[in-house]
């Protein structure tokens, strides 16, 4: 049987644009009322996403979810036809409206925490959506988010899914963002690692203070318990609270992982020492290699700005690694610099490959969250819903689909236009046939 790692890449929505939602989120508010271009967002993730599966990955794509979302808009009391909720909410709260129009279930790196069959007691592949409660824009993602998955994986003899954690600040839950994994090979258990900001029960505990800590220690621990993972597999990390303060808002803004290579910051952790030594004691005998970026080659600044280490480690079909890195990390000095020596430093990384995109950069989104890693074996991969794996066919499909349906321009001003819901509702209708996932949309209950 073979073992891989897929990645599941978010498609960008028709109603990508930059309201300046994410407090913590340095991109997300320096951008705040810039004008998008969501086909030109869209064709970035498909261009990124089939460039992997080109490379040899297997890749597939998550359907983006219903903005604007008139289900929550009429939950906090609007009423009328969708035209007239619309010009009430954008009259009287604006900044709901908003909230109620961001394409950011784009990045699926934050849809769930997924933990592969060789990790779990009863040998399921596992899916938790996240329940992103620090941000009201992103709290209203994971019952679709659900659905969405289900209808992806949509077999349970082989996939559990499990609802998402209680809606509640204790248990703020970021999904795969704050959670990477390191295995011998993607067959094996491997050692699950979740980082958090905080412990809701702890007052005494770190916690940034400048900006929130999405993720807490009791979020991750009740993933373990929900995905049947053994303690000696698992490995909870304390985020290092000052880089939160400096715009780290997801572990994988400053580490990530792949098989037996951990990439991070020297900064980004706390007990860093510790921490390493337990990862070590449970990884078993095998090679493992940490590669730790000192702040005196990249300033948690330039990481911040470049997402050097928003990137994604990937196994090659050759077993070399490759890193895929955004084009901001060309842009930035000493970050390219970096990058040019990590392939010389005889870890198993032996190239970059950069691509553009920034639509996704400008809220905050690098390579890596826009993807979803599953670890999985062939039979597994049978048992997902093909419609949703990337090729050739798909590719062209869907960049005919954004050419007709998505806009070149969308102000925050143009999310309270009735065609915007209209547009979108027709788009995502035909990607829900397009995909085969049924009906995922309030709009289609
Ligand atoms: N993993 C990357 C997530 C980026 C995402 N940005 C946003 O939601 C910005 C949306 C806006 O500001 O319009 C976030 O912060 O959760």
């Amino acid at each position: 049987m073979k073992h891989f790692e897929a990645n599941f890449d978010g498609l960008v929505g028709p109603t990508h644009n930059y309201a300046g939602l994410s407090f913590g989120n340095v991109a997300s508010l320096n951008n705040a009322a810039a004008t998008s271009n969501p086909r030109a967002a869209a064709k970035q993730g498909l261009k990124k996403a089939k460039a992997l599966a080109d490379m040899g990955m297997v890749q597939g794509m998550l359907a983006p979810q219903e903005r604007p979302d008139l289900h929550t808009l009429r939950r906090i009391g609007f009423s009328g036809t969708d035209a007239e909720i619309l010009n009430k909410a954008a009259k009287e709260a604006p900044a709901l409206l908003r909230a109620c129009c961001s394409a950011s279930s784009m990045w699926t790196a934050n849809a769930a925490t997924v933990s592969p069959s060789a990790d779990t007691h009863d040998g399921k592949l596992h899916f938790t959506p996240a329940n992103l409660v620090d941000k009201l824009h992103r709290s209203i993602e994971p019952e679709t988010t659900g659905n969405i998955l289900a209808a992806t994986f949509n077999n349970s003899r082989h996939f559990a899914h499990h609802q998402h954690l209680p809606e509640h600040s204790s248990f703020g839950d970021e999904g795969a963002a704050n959670h990477t994994r390191l295995c011998k090979n993607y067959g094996n258990a491997g050692v699950e690692l979740f980082v958090y900001g905080q412990e809701a029960t702890n007052p005494a505990a770190p916690k940034p203070s400048k900006y929130p800590a999405r993720q807490t220690l009791e979020a991750s621990q009740a993933i373990a318990r929900l995905h049947q993972l053994d303690d000696e597999n698992t490995v909870f990390i304390s985020q290092n609270p000052d880089v939160i303060d400096q715009g780290v808002f997801h572990n994988d803004v400053i580490a990530v992982g792949n098989q037996n290579v951990l990439f991070y910051h020297e900064q980004a952790f706390l007990n860093t020492k510790r921490k390493l030594d337990e990862i070590k004691h449970k990884f078993g005998d095998s090679e493992l290699h940490f590669i730790e970026v000192p702040t005196s080659k990249v300033a948690i600044q330039d990481a911040v700005k470049s997402y050097l280490f928003n990137t994604q480690i990937i196994t090659l079909p050759s077993g070399e690694m490759a890193i895929i890195a955004p084009t901001n990390c060309q842009e930035n000095e000493a970050v390219h610099a970096y990058l040019n020596e990590v392939v010389t430093l005889g870890s198993p990384i032996k190239q970059v490959n950069y691509f553009d995109v920034k639509q996704s950069m400008q809220n905050g989104g690098g390579p890596a969250c826009l993807r979803l890693r599953v670890a999985m074996n062939d039979m597994e991969l049978a048992a997902v819903n093909q419609h949703t794996l990337m090729n050739d066919a798909l590719f062209t499909r869907l960049n005919a689909w954004v050419d007709k349906h998505y806009r070149d321009r969308l102000s925050v001003d143009d999310l309270a236009d009735p065609q915007v819901l209209i547009e979108s509702r027709t788009a995502l209708d035909e990607l829900t046939q397009i995909m085969k996932l049924g009906s995922v949309y309030q709009f289609q209950k």
